[in-house]
């Protein structure tokens, strides 16, 4: 491991970065390489981070705007088809009934203004659920969630559905979708987690809870280290259970019913309850419930 004193953040590391990024090397590839090269691990994602972040900016200014991409994203370039706004964030200026993604044409079926939740019809396919089922199935295991409390991870009683976690642009499969949600809501693949899949049988949910970390948990700054805050989720329903399994606002009362293929996105500014995003999946009746996550962070995810 290198010395401490030779741990900083040179303009020729930071170069590297960007050609190693440039190359196609997704994030954590860049980030083995330099842990192998004998980088602290917190120095190196801190390095990447900031590099890459920094490098999304530049590479975007000036650029015109369109509203509706007619490119689609690369896979595994480094800037979003549009530039990113403040937050991520479908966008709705003209109050359109159908959004063009450019590889899909999204339905935009309701709308709330706080909670932000939009609800959208036909996002993935039908293929496109069931690949994600058939990838995910035989790397289930019962569902753990980021402990704030250590900033590791452990099982969780509220939680009792079964689920994985898919590395970004890991298939041909995940990186078209993954693409199409960064046109969706405007906001860099790369600052997007790798996407959850979580199956529910009879009786399992997901208690009502925030997917902000709690920055009064002291193992909240080390999870942030990795990309900053969530500040949105895409839930994307993959089956129909028969009856239950919705997911719920309990602040305001809204349920979104789960089916195939289409997604409820919410977003919060900030990690604070008076975003009123508290939501839940609520227990499964009859039948059984897939679902894909995706959390968006406030910077590129490593
Ligand atoms: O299953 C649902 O409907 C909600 C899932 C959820 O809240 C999550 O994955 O964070
Ligand atoms: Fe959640």
């Amino acid at each position: 491991m290198k010395d401490t004193l030779s741990q900083a953040i040179t303009p020729e590391l930071r170069q590297w970065i960007v050609e190693q990024a440039s190359a196609g090397f997704p994030p954590d590839a860049v980030l083995q390489a330099m842990i192998a090269a004998g980088w602290r691990e917190d120095v190196a994602g801190q390095a990447l981070e900031a590099t890459l972040s920094e490098h999304l900016r530049t590479r975007t200014e000036g650029r015109p705007v369109p509203v509706v991409p007619s490119q689609p994203v690369q896979a595994g370039a480094l800037s979003p088809a549009v530039e990113p706004g403040p937050l991520p964030e479908v966008r709705l200026g003209g109050s359109p009934r159908q959004i063009d993604l450019g590889d899909r044409v999204v339905e935009v079926l309701a709308t709330l203004q706080l909670p932000r939740v939009v609800v959208l019809g036909g996002l993935l396919s039908a293929e496109e659920c069931e690949g994600l089922i058939e990838a995910a199935q035989p790397r289930m295991a019962r569902s753990r969630t980021v402990q704030t409390r250590t900033g590791g991870e452990e099982l969780n009683p509220d939680r009792t559905s079964d689920g994985m976690f898919f590395n970004r642009g890991e298939s041909a499969l995940l990186e078209r979708i993954e693409a199409r949600i960064a046109r969706l809501v405007a906001w860099p693949v790369e600052n997007g987690e790798g996407m959850q899949v979580l199956n529910y049988r009879v009786g399992a949910e997901y208690k009502a809870h925030y997917d902000y970390f709690d920055p009064a948990e002291p193992g909240t700054p080390t999870i942030l280290r990795r990309g900053g805050q969530r500040v949105a989720t895409l839930v994307m329903y993959l089956n129909e259970p028969v009856r239950g399994g919705g997911t719920t606002f309990p602040d305001v009362g809204l349920e979104v019913a789960p089916q195939r293929g289409n997604a409820v996105f919410f977003s919060y500014d900030r990690p604070h309850p008076a975003t009123r995003t508290l939501h839940g999946g609520a227990p499964v009746l009859e039948g059984e419930k897939w679902v894909a996550t995706k959390w968006l962070r406030e910077r590129v995810f490593v």
